[in-house]
């Protein structure tokens, strides 16, 4: 679905992806995950069509990015929320349901069903400025999931989510793996990566290993991915 094939990407003068050649499959959870500053939001952003790359090539669906049609079937949550403080949650979901829904599909009826998955149906009238940070990531969420894509990049969707909250949205990502998705996520909680079918390590702008949870944390000698994100920091690679 998604290819990258020695990609790399430098700002300025710093060199921040080096050599990057990985795949992301269809009804798969990949997380991507590594120290701060690794390199994957970069990553997340290159393969948007967001930042231009220095070296080599990224298509989605054999087709090479940037490409604006493949833009409509990528669904993307940003690290930071960027919403119409002003708006409610329904008028938010609206401007961006009618950039991102095709014809083929019910504006409304997409609107109450990303709602409910992050349970903010009940939030409907309210404007995002009364909202707590937790709530404005549930919105992005909703806003992520609204035109059904076949692709979603979710860049640390749980922050100052709670815990009960957390255990559904991951309910519903596995849902929406099964129809047969990609998803790709960032993420520092590393109960979540255990979750992922998938994971990508990162460090230095480098890809370090790619695997199950179970096989990386077999590669690294470790018990927990906790235990291999700290060997990262200290080990050569693995
Ligand atoms: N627009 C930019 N201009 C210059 N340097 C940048 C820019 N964006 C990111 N960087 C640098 O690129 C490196 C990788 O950043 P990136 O945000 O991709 O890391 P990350 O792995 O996503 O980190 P985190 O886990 O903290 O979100 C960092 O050193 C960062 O300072």
């Amino acid at each position: 679905m998604i290819n990258i094939q020695s990609m790399s990407k430098s700002y300025g003068h710093t060199q921040i992806l080096d050599n990057v050649t990985t795949e992301f499959e269809p009804g798969c959870i990949t997380g991507l995950i590594g120290p701060s500053g690794a390199g994957k939001t970069t990553l997340i952003k290159c393969i948007l069509g967001m930042e231009s790359i220095d070296n080599g090539t990224i298509t989605i669906k054999d087709i090479s990015i940037p490409n604006r049609e493949i833009l409509r079937s990528i669904g993307y949550m940003a690290q930071s929320d960027a919403l119409f403080e002003d708006l409610t949650t329904y008028e938010n979901m609206k401007f961006f349901g009618k950039l991102y829904i095709g014809k083929d599909l019910n504006l409304n009826h997409q609107i109450d069903k990303a709602l409910n998955m992050v349970n903010l149906s009940d939030e409907a009238n309210k404007k995002v400025k009364d909202f707590s940070g937790g709530m404005k990531r549930r919105l992005s969420l909703a806003i992520s999931f609204i035109q059904d894509p076949e692709i979603l990049i979710l860049d640390e969707p749980t922050v100052g989510i709670d815990p009960k909250l957390r255990k559904s949205i991951w309910n519903d990502l596995f849902d929406v793996r099964d129809k047969g998705k990609t998803i790709l996520v960032t993420t520092h909680v590393l109960d979540e990566a255990d979750k992922c079918d998938k994971l990508l390590l990162m460090r230095d702008g480098k890809i370090i290993s790619y695997g199950s949870p179970n096989e990386i944390k077999h590669k690294f000698n470790a018990d927990t991915i906790e235990d291999v994100f700290l060997k990262l920091g200290d080990d050569d690679d693995a």
